[in-house]
């Protein structure tokens, strides 16, 4: 009897063996054709397949819907032993790697994850709070390609990758989201709660189905796992869903030898290949962000486009209601200008003009939108942009922000006109586009606590507030968005209107406080955040650099300048740096003889480069004064005296100079040569000069002085020439001069009791605090600063911040 029940005992055993070898045979069959090996047919055959195979497993078995575990010998065989994996089974082993065996079982089974994936389809994230780490030790390059997790070693690293895992399922399941399966890898979970264990067992439960598939070292039960349980000696492998060695669930009916680790060197050395294989397969190129035809797309809702590769495939970003403004962070070298870049051009492809308008301001030295400008070695330029600032000047920014709160007004009016509540149907009646507004480094904006970081920043909160209605969106990118003095008591205001976060390497404040995810990127990898920066909303996404040598980017905007409208202009550009020449400015070239003439000094710093000129009526003080010791002076009077010729062509003109020479000769050459009188004087001239223009039958003339604080003029002096600063306009006298200092002109006009006599001033290079006691407290914020000039006209009570002419000498 006992040996009969043992016989049937043993008949059943056999026959499970067989049939699991049987069930082996098969997923080794499976294994041996991606690995290019023969179809097994014999006895013999199979040995030395799964000879082959065994060698193979530990380096590429190339198919990850199994994974090679270990082997088992049946009979004077040794058969590897697979498991179903990617697609249709967990894998989880009862002890975790504190016991070697499971360590090395994992060293052998990373590896095969990625062999046998496609590049790029596959997220890992492991945990190993035992080892601190060590058990993913020899795949460190992975971690770098960013495949491959930091080894997570705390309680609160393990819930928020439960909460990413439990993100990523409720994206597959809710939303039919596709992309990488995410792979959690525990080597040694951190001490964790019922409820933890929980949801890791509901996740094990949903989420072979929904692209999460768990390898799981220190647990029991896991639903849809294949388990495997350590023994004395050797190792029992469950059977798993499908059964998939046993017809009664009991599992592979033999005892398995775990595989010994792979060699360590080799390990890295694939570990490094792999990565490889995983970069190339994540790069984004440039290409990619562009549609392959050209502004299909309507601004209606908002905007959108392609700016790089997140983790589940293209990262789009929006502007629209949810997302209307955007703050971008990073470093120096961070890639701040490559990712606007991106962005910028992703849009300008997407959208036509008529549906997007774009206005562009840099505030750092550098050439980040001069992209968007037409140059002398490429005439084009991207046809959306309204104005372009490159090395922009706090002014000018607000002379952009100040031109978009108009637009704003102006859409609002005509919303209220047309009797609509929403920007998305006053489209449908007018050609209104989507206004984007991009600012880099615009925390200089803000610089300072004077009238102008005043006004910028009440004109940026007004924006932030009510663009979205209107279809005006902004982008803020900077180093830093702390220490911001003008922002101080408005900063909540006006960020917390900037849901969109941007973190680029060695952004420290776009994103929260406790938000440190931005730590450890790398150039080319930024952080997206839609929550306003707060942590657990981070996604990681990687762009390509718009300069890739590919020669994409110029080839777009050739193509977008080829169907510009008609017509259309280039923008108006603001080049900080440039000089400013008399001869390129179109006014001069338009002027005309004229009974007001303007004597032209220079560009004004606002939105189209406006001609800065100060008008020569009759009114008494309608004269100039250009002051301080800046050798830019004598370009500046050279400028107006020139420009004056264009327009009083009958006048006279009287040069009395200390100064500049030669271009005082040019000066009079040019304005001999249009056949207008010119006399040279030496300044001791000066007061025979005086005494001649006191004569009030004297008309229509001129007297440009060049360095007139030489000339030391005595009182009897001063006094004609107040007389002829009050009474000379009425008969078309006019004294332009240039003070070197100050002090003399004060001085030379009778102190303060002359002050009103000059009305108008270009002011160089004396500081505001100095100029209050002459000018008034409005110029007290002045600072001095190459290529900048304060224009101040008391009768229009205006001051200009231009950039004055310069001369040919200063190129
Ligand atoms: N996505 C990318 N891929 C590869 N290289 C990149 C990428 N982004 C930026 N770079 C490299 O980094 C350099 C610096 O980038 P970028 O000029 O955008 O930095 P930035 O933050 O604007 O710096 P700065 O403020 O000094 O201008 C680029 O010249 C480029 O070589």
């Amino acid at each position: 009897m006992v040996t009969g029940r043992l016989r049937k005992v043993l008949d059943e055993a056999g026959a499970r063996h067989q049939r699991a070898v049987g069930r082996v045979q098969a997923a080794s069959a499976a294994l041996d054709q991606v690995a290019g090996g023969a179809v097994i047919a014999d006895p013999a055959a199979y040995e030395a397949a799964a000879g082959r195979m065994a060698a193979a497993a530990t380096r590429i078995p190339a198919d990850a819907r199994y994974l090679r575990i270990g082997e088992f010998a049946y009979g004077s065989r040794r058969t590897p032993v697979v498991v179903p994996f990617l697609g249709s089974a967990h894998l989880v082993t009862d002890v975790d790697t504190r016991d070697p065996r499971v360590a090395d079982l994992l060293k052998g089974v990373i590896p095969q994850l990625f062999t046998g994936a496609d590049p790029g389809s596959l997220r890992v994230r492991c945990v190993d709070a035992a080892g601190l780490g060590a058990a993913f030790a020899p795949f460190r390059p992975l971690v770098d390609a960013g495949v491959l997790s930091a080894p997570i070693t705390d309680q609160n690293g393990f819930r928020a990758l439960l909460d990413t895992a439990e993100a990523h399922v409720r994206s597959r399941l809710q939303d039919g989201a596709e992309g990488p399966t995410l792979v959690l890898v525990i080597a040694s979970a951190p001490p964790h709660s019922k409820a933890d264990a929980e949801r890791l067992d509901a996740l094990a439960r949903s989420g072979v189905a929904a692209g999460v598939q768990l390898i799981a070292c220190g647990f029991s039960g896991l639903a849809g796992a294949v388990q495997v349980s350590i023994r004395e000696g050797y190792a029992e492998v469950g059977d798993g869903p499908g059964a998939a060695y046993s017809a009664d669930g009991s599992g592979l009916a033999a005892r398995v030898t775990l595989d010994p680790a792979p060699d360590i060197d080799d390990l890295i050395a694939l570990a490094s290949q792999l990565a490889a294989r995983e970069r190339d397969a994540l790069r984004i190129g440039f290409a990619d962000l562009v549609p392959a035809e050209l502004w299909t797309e309507r601004a209606d809702e908002g905007l959108r486009a392609i700016v790089g590769r997140g983790e589940n495939g293209p990262a789009v970003l929006s502007f629209d209601d949810a997302t209307p403004h955007w703050l971008v962070g990073g470093r120096t070298g961070g890639g701040k200008t490559v990712f606007l870049l991106d962005v910028l051009y992703g849009l300008a492809a997407r959208y036509s003009p008529e549906e997007l308008a774009l206005y562009l301001l840099d505030f750092k030295e550098g050439v980040s939108f001069t992209e968007f400008t037409p140059s002398e070695l490429d005439p084009t330029w991207i046809p959306h942009a309204r104005a372009v600032g490159v090395e922009s000047d706090r002014e000018y920014g607000v002379a952009v922000l100040r031109e978009l709160a108009g637009e704003m007004t102006r859409r609002s009016v005509a919303m209220k006109r047309a009797g609509v509540t929403r920007y998305a149907q006053l489209r449908r009646l007018k050609q209104v586009p989507r206004v984007v507004l991009v600012v880099d480094e615009f925390h200089v904006l803000f610089q300072g606590n004077d009238k102008v970081a005043r006004e910028a920043v009440a004109l940026l909160e007004d924006l932030a507030r009510k663009g979205r209605s209107y279809g005006i969106h902004m982008v803020l990118a900077s180093q830093t968005v702390s220490g911001i003095e003008a922002l101080y008591t408005k900063k909540d205001s006006i960020f917390g209107q900037f849901p969109m976060r941007v973190a680029l390497p060695g952004a420290n404040s776009v994103l929260d406080v406790l938000n440190t995810a931005a730590a450890g990127l790398r150039v080319g990898e930024a952080i997206v955040n839609t929550a306003g920066g707060i942590r657990d909303h981070n996604g990681l996404i990687r762009f390509p650099n718009a300069h890739d040598g590919s020669g994409t980017l110029d080839e777009l905007r050739h193509r977008m300048w080829e169907r510009r409208a008609q017509g259309s202009p280039p923008p108006p550009v603001f080049a900080g740096y440039a000089e400013q020449r008399l001869a390129d400015d179109p006014t001069f070239a338009s002027l005309t003889e004229t009974t007001v003439p303007r004597a032209l000094v220079g560009r004004t710093v606002d939105l189209t480069s406006s001609t800065a000129a100060v008008s020569l009526d009759s009114g008494p003080g309608r004269h100039l004064a250009i002051l301080g010791a800046d050798p830019r002076g004598a370009d500046i009077l050279a400028a107006a005296a020139q420009s004056l010729a264009r327009q009083s062509p009958r006048a006279r003109f009287l040069f009395a100079a200390a100064t500049s020479p030669e271009l005082v000769e040019e000066t009079i050459l040019d304005i001999a040569g249009r056949g207008v009188t010119v006399a040279r004087h030496r300044i001791g001239d000066l007061p025979a000069l005086l005494d001649e223009l006191s004569d009030e039958d004297v008309t229509d003339t001129y007297l440009i002085g060049f360095g007139l604080d030489a000339a030391t003029l005595d009182r009897a002096q001063t006094q004609k020439l107040s007389a002829i600063l009050r009474r000379g306009p009425a008969r078309r006298v006019h004294v332009l001069g240039w003070w070197r200092t100050l002090r003399r002109f004060a001085d030379d006009i009778g102190g303060s009791s002359g002050r009103e006599d000059v009305a108008c001033a270009v002011v160089l290079n004396i500081p505001g605090n100095e100029l209050t006691s002459h000018f008034g407290q409005s110029v007290a914020d002045w600072q001095p600063r190459p290529n900048r000039a304060l224009l101040i006209d008391r009768h229009a009570d205006t001051r200009t911040l231009i950039l004055p002419y310069s001369g040919e000498d200063d190129l």
